[in-house]
């Protein structure tokens, strides 16, 4: 180099040979790799043949000839010559046995990791390997050797049998067993902390199936002293589990004696362990907690009870105390997660076609500047002082055809700067993974209530919003755009941040195979109607008007503890609930998040109309405040399913790619969606200007890993109960209990309203008397009683029984005697 700093014009040898042209990542790095895979497959053939042509040639290699290795007579009969001859021999016979396979495995994947085909942690991989052939070798060496007596090498090869007998000879043959053993659950517990939990079980199976026993008594709510679980506070296994401790004593033992526990080691982080804090000691306060109350939400009561002294905060989260949030290694990692590549080619290319485009036109530019995103590379053009942007944006499609390529979309000027953004799809799109927007310092140190991460955005910085903020989400998009895996991501990203205490989400899903997935963690995180069979993903429609409706419900009863508990919104209330300033005897509950999902509302909208849009309208309005968020999607983004009602109360919206100019006018008030690229490319607005965002991508089958994940924990006994909706159109069956001695004031104008009119709609008298859906609901059911209407058909008016006004004023003249 000092050579060169001297007599710079000189070409330096490499200069010369133009070696200084080839670069180590891009080429030579690719081929070493290529060359590794191929000593890999040489290994693995070689090896093959070792079992068959070991023996024959294990005697020439152990008695070496001059010039005998060169093969020239042929005498090495393994398929791969004389050295895969003597490779195979040193590594199985010499050295490592049967395992001595995985030598050629780790240099397959070294190999791939050169080419820079897949992402492989190598150091991980060498590790595991590594532990892994060294315990096989000695494994095999000691419990299979036996049956390769008559054979020409041992299964665990010579260093295995060397290093048995060592180890054998020091603690025995049970020491050695033991040690392996030890070995092996090390190792696996390092590859998995279920490991343990599996160990536990194999240890202690009855205290496992006597827990989900307990489990259920308390999904029952009946916290009865004589429930045959009564027993189980005297059996000392309990005292290690502090999760079955908490159910214990909460739900099963007798409320005049014991109820208290529970909440002493709930509240005292230290002892949850030992539960055995003697009863008597709780006695003084036993009375006290005595609801002898139902539901999960009892450890509240009792922790309020009567005792206003109690100081230490209550925690929601002890229901499901051992409870552990999905890990990130349940996702999915991408080769070139994070980082997008780089093509200076292509980034020339662009900017000089940009820049010629421009002059073709007469536009002259002073600056430009690339920013690569993971999918998108923005343009920043600074005009040459004089040029009018109006101009820039009218060559827009003249632009993208010289660009030739789909998405392009001009941001003239960009907001708060003096420069026109110019986004261009790039050549080789980069995946954004989950993994890769969870395992974020911004995702993972987020004060947001509800987080939703939802991507990149193309400055390549992680992209969340809050949907407690939102506080409603509108996703609509052409088919086949990323909508689905759209909504996975911010269900997804609402798993990894809330335990199943703070967040409750309802699933709709018309098309029954979107939400399937999400089932198993019914007892954790998912709501419903309280019925039996109900499947805890609604596809059906009457029930997702009855599931609308007890959601409005719901939000009734939260408004009025909130106006008991004299707090403006959720976050206020349960701040107070937690620090004990509201008595659960007096109906007040840790309330959790609900958040509605529903997967194509549009074919909701189709079937049952106002019956839908009415209480989801009613929620989007009003249940902000208390915690009740909704998001719907649909791929029709056509006016008569995104109306103005829904429109106004969807203040955040996301739009994936779609056909027209018009649909992206119907979801985004403006055009933009029609160029986006697909694949998760997407527009998300929330008041201002939409923000262009790389969709993080979450496949089926993570969302599984992190399903199975959760459901394999102890969750609640049921699904959240939502609250049963009052009698309503499209709800069956509930005529019969209708109080015919209090008749609604309105009742005969309603009954000479469905006669006149001959349509037994429950929107009709709520229109022409202007009254709530609910008391509409109940009039229906009272006029059904009354014979005047038939049973609720679905979502469908129901039928009028009674065909002209005579008939109906004799029925009328009846009910008032
Ligand atoms: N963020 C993403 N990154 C990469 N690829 C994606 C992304 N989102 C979607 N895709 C690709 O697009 C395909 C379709 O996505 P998805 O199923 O989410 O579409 P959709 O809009 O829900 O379609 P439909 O309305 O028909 O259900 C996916 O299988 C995947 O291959």
């Amino acid at each position: 180099m000092a050579r060169k700093k001297k007599e710079p014009k000189t070409p330096s040898v490499r200069e010369t040979f133009g070696l200084d042209k080839i670069h180590f990542s891009d080429r030579i790095l690719p081929f070493l790799g290529l060359l590794l895979i191929a000593i890999a497959g040489f290994m693995a053939f070689a090896f093959i043949s070792y079992f068959g042509t070991g023996a024959a040639d294990q005697s020439i290699l152990e008695n070496p000839r001059a010039g005998e290795i060169l093969n020239l007579n042929g005498e090495f009969t393994n398929s791969c010559g004389s050295l895969g001859a003597k490779v195979s021999w040193f590594f199985i016979k010499k050295c490592f046995g049967l395992p001595a396979f995985l030598i050629p495995f780790f240099l397959l994947l070294v190999g791939i990791r050169m080419l820079l085909t897949y992402k492989v942690n190598l150091l991980k991989w060498f590790m595991c390997l590594t532990l892994i052939m060294l315990w096989s070798s000695l494994t095999l060496a000691k419990f299979l050797s036996p049956l390769f007596v008559d054979m020409h090498y041992n299964p665990g090869g010579d260093y295995g049998q060397t290093a048995c007998d060592v180890v054998e000879g020091l603690v025995g043959t049970p020491g050695l067993t033991l040690l392996l053993i030890i070995l092996a659950i090390a190792f696996l517990t390092y590859l998995s902390a279920e490991t343990i939990i599996i160990i536990r079980k194999i240890f202690n199976p009855l205290r496992y199936a006597k827990k989900i026993h307990m489990e259920i008594q308390v999904g029952k709510g009946e916290p009865e002293a004589d429930t045959p679980t009564l027993e189980t506070v005297e059996d000392p296994e309990v005292f290690d589990d502090p999760d079955a401790q908490i159910v214990e004593f909460d739900q099963v033992n007798d409320p005049q004696t014991e109820p208290i526990p529970t909440l002493q080691r709930s509240e005292t982080p230290g002892n949850k362990g030992l539960s055995t804090e003697p009863v008597a000691d709780d006695s003084a306060v036993e009375m006290t907690v005595d609801t002898g109350e139902k539901e999960e939400k009892a450890t509240g009561k009792n922790l309020a009870g009567e005792n206003g002294s109690l100081s230490t905060p209550y925690d929601p989260k002890l229901d499901l105390e051992n409870y552990h949030y999905p890990t990130l290694d349940l996702l999915k990692k991408y080769d070139d997660d994070g980082k997008p590549y780089i093509d200076m080619v292509e980034q020339n290319a662009n900017k000089k076609r940009i820049v010629d485009v421009l002059r073709n036109f007469g536009v002259e530019i002073s600056s430009i500047k690339a920013t690569v995103g993971p999918t998108i590379t923005l343009y920043e053009i600074t005009p040459a002082p004089g040029v009018r942007i109006s101009r820039i944006r009218n060559l827009e499609d003249d632009i993208a055809l010289s660009l030739s390529a789909l998405g392009i979309r001009i941001i003239a000027p960009i907001p708060g700067k003096g420069t026109i953004g110019i986004e261009v799809p790039n050549a080789k799109p980069n995946i954004v993974s989950m993994e890769s927007i969870l395992n974020s310092k911004k995702f993972q140190e987020t004060t947001m209530e509800l987080p939703c991460a939802l991507g990149k955005t193309i400055t390549n910085e992680v992209f969340m919003f809050d949907l407690a903020k939102a506080p409603h989400l509108l996703v609509a998009g052409a088919t086949g755009q990323g909508k689905s895996v759209g909504l996975n991501a911010i269900i997804t990203s609402l798993l990894y941040k809330k335990h199943p205490s703070e967040l409750k989400i309802v699933l709709v899903d018309p098309k029954k195979v979107e939400f399937s997935v999400y089932s198993s963690i019914e007892k954790h995180f998912l709501a419903k109607v309280p019925d039996d069979n109900a499947d805890p993903i609604i596809t059906d429609v009457t029930k997702v008007v009855r599931t609308l409706n007890s959601l409005c419900k719901e939000m009734d009863t939260r408004y009025d503890l909130l106006k008991i508990a004299q707090a403006r919104n959720i976050k206020e209330y349960n701040k107070k609930f937690i620090s004990r300033q509201l008595n659960p005897e007096n109906g007040h509950r840790f309330l959790p998040y609900v958040v509605v999902v529903i997967d194509e509302f549009g074919d909701l909208i189709m079937t049952a109309g106002k019956e839908v849009e009415l209480p989801i309208a009613r929620i989007a309005q009003l249940a902000r405040a208390v915690g009740i968020h909704m998001i719907i999607a649909t791929q029709r983004p056509t006016t008569n399913i995104i109306t103005g009602t829904i429109k106004a109360n969807f203040p955040s919206r996301i739009a994936f790619r779609v056909g027209a100019m018009i649909d992206s006018r119907t979801i985004l008030d403006r055009p933009g969606a029609q160029q986006l690229i697909g694949r998760g490319d997407l527009l998300y607005l929330n008041g201002g200007e939409p923000v262009r965002v790389q969709c993080a991508f979450v496949d089926t089958p993570e969302v599984e890993r992190i399903n199975t994940f959760i459901s394999q924990q102890q969750g609640y006994t049921s699904a959240f109960e939502l609250p049963e909706p009052d009698t309503a159109d499209g709800d069956l069956g509930e005529a019969a209990d209708v109080d015919m001695s209090h008749l609604d004031p309105m009742f005969e104008d309603a009954a000479r309203l469905i006669v006149m009119n001959q349509s037994g709609s429950t929107s009709l008298i709520q229109r022409k008397f202007a009254i709530g859906y609910n008391r509409a609901g109940r009039l229906m059911d009272q006029l059904e009683r009354a014979g005047v209407v038939g049973a609720a058909q679905g979502s469908k008016p129901r039928e009028v029984l009674i065909q002209d006004e005579v008939s109906l004023e004799n029925i009328l003249n009846q009910l008032r005697h």
